[in-house]
């Protein structure tokens, strides 16, 4: 079989999903390639009996524009966040009740966490106004580890401690592996450390995957499941995309991948060094997605919100997930880093096992006793092999950042890791397609 199209489109997350959709607009023909037999990537929604479960990706924030606006057109609702009742914060074996995502520190430490706020605010502001790979300042930042830089930024204990799970639950990774710069254009392309904090506001009503599948059902015709390309061949005015099955002829290509997988399709002729090596240093983070569900939102009783932080894992981080209306009460728990690392290589009975433990820690004797435990490891999904989205070591986005989204001949890059705004997020993978989409028109 062989397929002529102007823009072939790799990768049906929602990034691919997006470019298809811009180029719609456009009207020129398009094919979208997927790997699997499913559309969506990183966001999976399951069901537990009339409820649906996120495994994926799951909040947005009202300050998303591109991802509120498909949902508005889809007329997708979202939930917002529940909030009421307390935080837990456990740092250094003591135990604190806060009411927002702060915790409730002594003056000392309130002064610190402030402070370092402040100096974050201050580097994206100028990191918006100087460019991210180029100025002094990004190469300032992009010479130390976020751990270097809170261990010498900060002086109250609990304050670092705090800082410290919130980063690395942001990032999936431990901080001695993070570039500091890397968090700090995280945070400048939501629009800063307020933004950052609204990423969790809402979720989407019978679950994420919704959109995707949505946006899918519109664009069936240009949809073509269980085709993995392996081998992209360019030269002149074009390319030649295969899969297992198929050969795909087209003027332009949009890879929609996580740069890790782009590197994974043979290229004739290779890539352009820089690309190539940028990919060899590009890493995903671990995450594992752990959702419990137990007869009732108990921990609402008890005045607490369901949110939660810790410092002994492997639960790094806990949200309240039940679905308004329903009696059952769902927990969240994201294990990020090392523990997810560790936990990965555990039995499925031991690390359920453990899971349960860390909920009775922070909710008590009622948190023992789940009535279903969901997770999944996207370490071990073949199609994203970790989570939530790729980041950098110190020195590769100063070196090697350009090549993450220079197009190579007819090639051109998408995905939530070469957005401007929102990068790593739903609305970072949509931004993305979009405008990988735009420079195939020109
Ligand atoms: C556990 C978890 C929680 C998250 N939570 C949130 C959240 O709450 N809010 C938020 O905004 N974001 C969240 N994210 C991040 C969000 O999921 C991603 O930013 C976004 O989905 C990435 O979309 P993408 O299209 O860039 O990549 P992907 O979703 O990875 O899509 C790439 C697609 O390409 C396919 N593919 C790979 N190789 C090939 C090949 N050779 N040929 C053909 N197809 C191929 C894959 O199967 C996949 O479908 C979360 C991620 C995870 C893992």
């Amino acid at each position: 079989m062989l397929n002529h199209v102007d823009v072939v489109i790799v990768g049906a997350g929602l990034s691919g999903l997006a470019a298809g959709w811009e180029l719609r607009k456009h009207g020129k023909s398009f094919a979208i390639l997927e790997a699997q037999s499913r559309v969506g990537g990183r966001v999976l929604t399951i069901t537990h009996e009339d409820s649906t479960i996120d495994l994926g990706a799951q909040w947005v924030s009202p300050f998303q524009p591109r991802i509120q606006a498909l949902l508005k057109y889809f007329q997708i609702k979202t939930i917002p966040s529940y909030n009421e009742g307390k935080t837990i914060f456990d740092l250094h074996n003591k135990r604190m009740l806060g009411m927002n995502k702060f915790p409730p520190l002594s003056p000392h430490g309130r002064l610190d966490l402030l402070l370092t706020q402040r100096k974050i605010q201050e580097f994206t502001k100028l990191l918006t106004k100087e460019g991210v790979r180029q100025s002094c300042i990004s190469h300032k930042c992009d010479s130390i580890t976020i751990d270097n830089w809170i261990e010498g930024q900060m002086f109250s204990k609990l304050g670092k401690s705090f800082f410290k799970i919130f980063c690395g639950e942001l990032a999936s990774l431990e901080l001695n592996e993070l570039s500091f710069l890397d968090i700090l254009w995280f945070i400048q392309s939501a629009g800063g450390l307020e933004k950052i904090l609204t990423g969790e506001d809402e979720w989407i009503t019978n679950g994420a995957q919704t959109l995707p599948r949505l946006m899918a059902e519109a664009m069936h015709e240009q949809i073509f499941m269980n085709q993995p390309v392996r081998k992209i061949v360019w030269g002149g005015n074009r390319v030649t995309v295969h899969t297992d099955s198929n050969v795909w002829k087209s003027r332009k290509v949009i890879v929609a991948l996580p740069p890790t997988f782009s590197a994974r399709i043979q290229y004739d002729p290779p890539l352009p060094a820089l690309r190539e090596q940028l990919c060899q240093r590009v890493g995903q983070g671990s995450i594992i997605k752990s959702v419990i569900v137990y007869a009732t939102p108990f921990w609402r009783d008890q005045g607490l919100s369901g949110n939660s932080y810790n410092d002994y894992g492997p639960i790094r981080a806990t949200m309240d997930s039940s679905t308004p209306g329903q009696p059952q009460g769902v927990l969240t728990a994201l294990i990020g880093g090392k523990y997810a690392r560790r936990i990965g290589q555990l039995p499925p009975l031991e690390r359920k096992k453990e899971i349960v433990a860390c909920l009775g820690l922070l909710f008590g004797n009622k948190a023992l006793d789940p009535i279903a435990l969901y997770e999944k490891d996207w370490s071990e999904d073949p199609w994203s092999r970790g989570g939530y989205a790729a980041h950098f070591a110190t020195g590769v986005i100063t070196e090697y950042g350009a090549a993450l989204t220079e197009p190579v001949g007819p090639l051109h890059w998408a995905g939530t890791e070469t957005a401007n705004e929102w990068r790593l997020y739903m609305e970072g993978a949509i931004e993305s397609g979009e405008r990988a989409a735009k420079e195939t028109l020109k």
